[in-house]
């Protein structure tokens, strides 16, 4: 199969750096929405002057714009497109937010949303960059990926990819980072308040980043040798 430029220049250690990078760019996000509480009108299904609710209109006009110039393309190795915005978009509504924003409203709608934006963004690159990290496992073994991609056998990817070491690494250093990124500068004697709940940020790369990187993961293997 014609691979991409990229994928030869990919190892392991080099997607598992960029995923490393990532987290900050994550968290640092987090940090900016937490600014502001929940501010619930930006959700609402029909705000003043917009079709839809005001999250719905930027983000459909933001990446509009920002489709002009990139190409997401350029990012998968095979015709198989595999993308899960929708459960990113609900798992960052429904569950995450409520659990590390503040309730309330101070009226900064546009920049609430433009936040939320952001944070969804960082996620699903960071998710999405599964296709990397699969693809560089295939090609450093592809003898043990193959027969289980023939079987299309999605229990045996899963257990081929995951590294649990590594999952407890990432588990931890998440958490630190909300601690050093988060952390109220004073100073006197910092008080130990942060601006985003570091057990939260781990909380999230627990149940919801690295599953739905996992699952990214399985589905491109799935179709690697079509
Ligand atoms: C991303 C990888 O694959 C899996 C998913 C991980 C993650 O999403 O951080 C971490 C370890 C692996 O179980 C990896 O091996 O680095």
């Amino acid at each position: 199969m014609e691979k991409n430029v990229l994928a030869n220049t990919l190892t392991l250690d080099s997607v598992r750096e960029s995923l490393i990078r990532q987290e900050d760019t994550v968290i640092f996000y987090l940090i900016e929405r937490a600014k502001y509480p929940i501010n619930s009108p930006v959700y609402h299904p029909s705000f003043a002057g917009v079709s839809g609710s005001l999250v719905d209109y930027i983000v459909k006009h933001t990446e509009a714009l920002q489709s002009k110039v990139t190409i997401e393309e350029l990012f998968q190795f095979t015709g198989a497109s595999i993308n899960i915005n929708k459960t990113i978009w609900d798992m960052y509504f429904n569950q995450l937010l409520p659990l590390f924003v503040s309730e309330g409203n101070d009226g900064n709608y546009v920049q609430t949303a433009t936040c939320d934006l952001q944070c969804l963004q960082a996620l699903s690159r960071r998710i999405h960059y599964g296709k990397f990290v699969a693809e560089v496992k295939f090609m450093d073994a592809p003898e043990d990926y193959g027969p289980a991609i023939q079987a299309q056998n999605r229990d045996a990817l899963m257990e081929l990819l995951t590294f649990k070491s590594v999952e407890e690494m990432v588990k931890q250093r998440v958490k630190k980072k909300a601690m050093v990124f988060g952390q109220e500068v004073c100073l006197g004697d910092s008080k130990g308040k942060y601006k985003v709940d570091p057990s939260v940020v781990s909380r999230l790369y627990e149940e919801w980043v690295m599953p739905l990187t996992k699952k990214v993961q399985v589905e491109y293997l799935l179709c690697r040798l079509d």
